[in-house]
């Protein structure tokens, strides 16, 4: 998909350096099939197929093992050895090491003399990224289930196989990373057997980095996993997985065909919209998009059609043949945002063209929700809600990095629900809380978000993920071994925890306080009643509607001091007295006074030298125009964008 991107429409905001980058890495893709573009899918029935993901917790070793099976298989040149991650497509998965995005790509393979279609779909690891697992795994009959041999079974390896099981699928449990010194096969592949029941003599042993036993995983992928069904001379069915857009074809839509076939010049209609297109193109990921006349059933392919918007392109959306009446597939459950926070331009004239680039870039990633937002501090923005921080993150970069956006996020938000007495409403942006302490409000009562979470951690370090968790609100806290190693027992420990605490720094303390050893995961847990107000800061008496925070009663004193001074450092005196507030309802929780200042810019400077005092005037002049008025009190815009970076990253 993402070469389908980088060819078309993202192609034109990706700086030079990272094109040419990206580049040579397209062109050292050689396949049969390109070489032989007249790939006849004709050839490849259901038996012929196999469709598989690779799942596993994040490094496990995903994006490499797929490098080889790419080589392996000549669809790409071998280069054993180098780290080239060829389904990473994306510049912000270059550089970070991690996928974000499910990649497609499609192999031969000739096995007793019989040529095989693998389609390869290699999926994220990290959790804010597991919709778009769970969506790969819809087109997929198995996977194969990494697990890094020095690391062992982590907290991503028990949500990502869980998922995988309850879609039926035929798991291939692989031990990676056999090569590292630390790699202990056997306590590995114990825990693989005491955790989710796998026979150790299913569990193939591989070094994917030096390309050790890839072999045999290619075998178990034909041997093991089951060939997709469908019948190719019943009604046309294809699900739609994923698209993105291309500038000059319209949407390109990843599908599968569940039955039928989808040729060139079909008429097909859509489930979800019912409306109607004529197919233009389709064709086989390979991993870049390779034409062909047909795709037949178990395929996976794209296509083009006269789709024009990209919300047509409905994810989980059944097409059909115009005509043909046919029952839907289930489709998919839709992505649910769990953090939100609000996007601005730094420089407050750029929001139309901010608002452009959210808008194309959010076509690349539909779970990204998106509403305009307007704050007295920070002008004209959107407020987006995200799948977690990281995923927040990572969007903020594609931003800068493939539309060259300069942007000020607000600190992440979870969705509060306000109970009235006569409705329920949802809060996602912290200033249009209500003051919960006034009667008049008529509030019954408010409640959070909670998740189930799941720390796996040496035995060594139970105290300390403990206690993280009393710090952080957690309750029914258990926890039970995973391994029963004498010398690095391995326990996975559960408890509830508010969302809230999850996006704060959950995460950075977990890992400092379990020097690194600690991974975590989490899924939605409901919604809990929850002691909370509105913080807001006041400059002078007025308030800074960006900086307003929601918070456990529990810690207001705590929170408010620290921004007051926070707040007190940053800002820089004034001509006048200016009090700094954190305040809940009528309530101040804490205060600083910044004491007043004459500005003279001159006066350090002695005697002569007018041209010197003009340039300083001059400079003071250049400053007062990067200024933020706030009230009376006057920010340096930096300063004030050090304190949301400050809040964003709390
Ligand atoms: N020694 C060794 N290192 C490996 C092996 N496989 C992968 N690695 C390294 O592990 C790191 C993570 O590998 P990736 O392939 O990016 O892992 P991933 O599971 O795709 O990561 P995400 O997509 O971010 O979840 C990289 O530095 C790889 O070079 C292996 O067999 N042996």
């Amino acid at each position: 998909m993402a070469y389908a991107w980088r060819r078309t429409g993202l192609k034109a905001f990706f700086n030079f350096e990272s094109r040419k980058k990206i580049r040579n890495l397209h062109y050292r893709s050689y396949s049969r099939a390109s070489k032989n573009a007249s790939l006849s899918m004709e050839d490849f029935p259901c038996n012929l197929i196999r469709n598989f993901s690779i799942i596993a917790h994040i490094d496990h070793g995903k994006s490499t093992l797929a490098d080889r099976l790419l080589e392996l298989t000549g669809t790409i040149e071998k280069a054993i050895g180098t780290n080239n991650q060829v389904l990473d497509k994306l510049k912000v998965e270059r550089e970070r090491g991690i996928t974000v995005k499910a990649q497609t790509a499609s192999m031969l393979h000739t096995f007793h003399g019989q040529e095989h279609l693998l389609n390869l779909i290699d999926t994220p690891g990290h959790v804010d990224f597991a919709w778009e697992v769970s969506r790969s795994l819809s087109a997929c009959q198995g996977a194969l289930f990494l697990v890094d041999a020095s690391q062992g079974v982590q907290a991503q390896s028990i949500s990502v196989f869980h998922v995988a099981q309850e879609r039926g699928l035929k798991i291939i449990p692989v031990l990676n990373k056999i090569d590292l010194p630390s790699a202990d096969p056997e306590r590995v592949t114990a825990q693989m057997q005491s955790t989710f029941g796998i026979d150790p003599a299913d569990v193939l042993k591989i070094s994917a980095k030096a390309g050790r036993g890839v072999e045999e995983i290619l075998q178990a992928i034909v041997e093991r996993i089951p060939p997709p069904e469908g019948d190719s001379l019943g009604p046309l069915k294809a699900l739609l997985f994923d698209s993105s857009y291309d500038k000059y074809r319209g949407v390109v839509s990843l599908v599968n065909i569940k039955s039928g076939q989808l040729r060139k010049g079909d008429k097909i209609s859509s489930c979800f919209s019912r409306k109607r297109y004529e197919v233009m193109d389709v064709g086989i990921m390979h991993p870049e998009e390779i034409p062909t006349t047909v795709l037949y059933p178990g395929q996976v392919g794209y296509i083009t059609c006269n789709m024009k918007e990209s919300s047509e392109a409905h994810i989980g959306d059944t097409l059909h043949r115009v005509g043909e009446f046919v029952e839907p597939l289930p489709g998919f459950i839709p992505a649910k945002a769990m953090v939100y926070a609000g996007v601005f331009p730094v420089d407050s004239t750029d929001f139309p063209k901010l608002e452009e680039s959210i808008k194309r870039l959010t076509l690349t990633d539909r779970s990204v929700t998106v509403q305009r937002e307007s704050s007295s501090a920070l002008g004209q923005g959107c407020r987006l809600g995200f799948l977690g921080t990281l995923h927040m993150d990572v969007f903020r970069q594609r931003l800068e990095d493939e539309y060259d956006a300069s942007i000020i996020i607000t600190a992440p938000t979870v969705p509060y629900k306000v109970v009235y007495k006569d409705r329920t409403i949802f809060v996602r942006n912290p200033t249009e809380f209500p003051e919960v302490t006034d009667p008049s409000s008529r509030v019954v009562e408010v409640q959070e978000p909670v998740v189930k979470a799941s720390i796996i951690v040496p035995e060594d370090y139970l105290g300390e993920m403990m206690d993280l968790c009393f710090n952080h609100r957690a309750e029914e806290l258990d926890h039970r071994y995973l391994d029963t190693s004498v010398t690095s027992a391995r326990v996975i420990l559960t408890c509830r925890i508010p969302l809230s605490e999850v996006v704060s720094n959950f995460f950075d303390e977990l890992k400092s306080r379990s020097s690194g050893y600690a991974s975590f995961d989490y899924e939605d847990g409901g919604y809990q009643t929850s002691n909370l107000a509105k913080m807001c800061f006041m400059l002078n008496s007025k308030p800074v509607d960006a900086l307003a925070l929601i918070v456990h009663r529990s810690m207001q004193e705590e929170v408010g001091r620290t921004w007051v001074k926070k707040l007190h450092k940053v800002i820089p005196r004034q001509l006048f007295e200016v009090p700094i507030q954190a305040v809940i309802g009528k309530k101040v929780i804490a205060r600083e006074t910044l004491s007043p200042l004459r500005a003279d810019v001159t006066a350090g400077l002695y005697g002569g030298h007018h041209e010197r005092k003009l340039k300083h005037l001059q400079n003071q002049k250049e400053s007062k125009r990067r200024m933020k008025k706030i009230g009376t009190v006057e920010l340096p815009q930096e300063a004030f964008f050090d304190i949301l970076r400050a809040q964003n990253s709390r």
